[in-house]
């Protein structure tokens, strides 16, 4: 039996359990994550993060050669126990509890950089929440037709990377995106090796204000299902509408979610255009559970 302390936590919506193993001592299988997640019978959360030195792990190598003041590691997993590359939301909320807890500090102005499975990535202060680089994003050229429940024909999908895979798929309208049932897993076809996570977006109207894009999403995540908000989700469908739209497009975008909304900007840089993501991160509550 492990008896783990254990902070919640959530960004617009989208919600974890964040645990501290600085020197890496805890390892949970994932039937062991997938029972915390469980809403019926465990804490209930789209995934568990754990706080973990990036010393203490074998990911942790290639982090630390890219930054060696990369001093805590995301280590994310998704509800059904799988681990994820990254999370844009996570990575918000992991940044609160390690300020909280007293591991990192940061001054307004300056960048928490942390270890993920898809590399380093930046944190920063934004207003009251956080805003972190996700990177360089790509086009995967994985565009699979889409099916969903209440969807009536398949639709096509737009694959795109922003260090973990996505499809995006446009809707027609708002009665399409509330009426798509994102209980069952859409079905992509042909469906990407590593799989994906599903965003449906409509435009809103105007689809620019004050040269600021705006639009609306609903996704379905890999290995959690349909959650309230997903960060890199969210960048994905920013990226993906601005492609569709064409030359004058605008790189700033406020992405409506069922939690909330996420600001998204994508910004050049010498190794190409990264892509960034800002919005809240709340700590809800402290607890104890044993895992056997
Ligand atoms: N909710 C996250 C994404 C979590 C990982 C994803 N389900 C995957 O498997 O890639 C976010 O906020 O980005």
């Amino acid at each position: 039996m492990t008896t783990l302390s254990f902070t919640k936590g959530h960004g617009a919506g989208n919600d974890f359990v964040l645990f501290a193993d600085p020197d890496g001592k805890v390892d949970l299988t994932a039937a062991q994550i997938a029972l915390i997640c469980d809403r019926h019978f465990g804490v209930g959360a789209d995934g568990v993060i754990r706080a973990v030195r990036s010393s203490a792990l074998p990911e942790g190598g290639a982090v630390l050669a890219e930054d060696p003041t990369a001093e805590w590691f995301m280590d994310y997993h998704n509800a059904d126990g799988s681990a994820g590359e990254m999370c844009g939301n996570g990575i918000r909320v992991f940044t609160r509890y390690l300020l909280d807890g007293g591991y990192a500090h940061l001054a307004p102005g300056q960048t928490l950089p942390i270890g993920t499975r898809s590399g380093v990535r930046d944190v920063q202060q934004s207003g009251t929440g956080f805003q972190v680089d996700l990177g360089a994003w790509h086009l995967t050229g994985d565009d699979p037709l889409v099916r969903a429940k209440d969807l009536g024909v398949a639709r096509p999908g737009l694959g795109i990377d922003v260090g973990n895979p996505h499809v995006v798929v446009a809707l027609a309208d708002d009665d399409e995106l509330d009426r798509v049932d994102l209980g069952p897993r859409p079905v992509l076809d042909p469906e990407p090796v590593n799989g994906a996570n599903v965003e449906f977006v409509v435009p809103s109207e105007p689809l620019i204000v004050d040269g600021i894009g705006r639009i609306r999403m609903r996704v379905h995540e890999r290995g959690s299902g349909e959650t309230l908000a997903c960060g890199t989700g969210t960048a994905a469908a920013a990226l993906a509408t601005r492609y569709w739209a064409g030359d004058g497009a605008p790189d700033n975008w406020k992405v409506r979610v069922p939690g909330g909304t996420l600001g998204v900007r994508m910004f050049p840089t010498e190794e190409g255009e990264h892509v960034s993501l800002s919005g809240p991160a709340e700590l809800v509550y402290d607890g104890e559970l044993t895992v056997g």
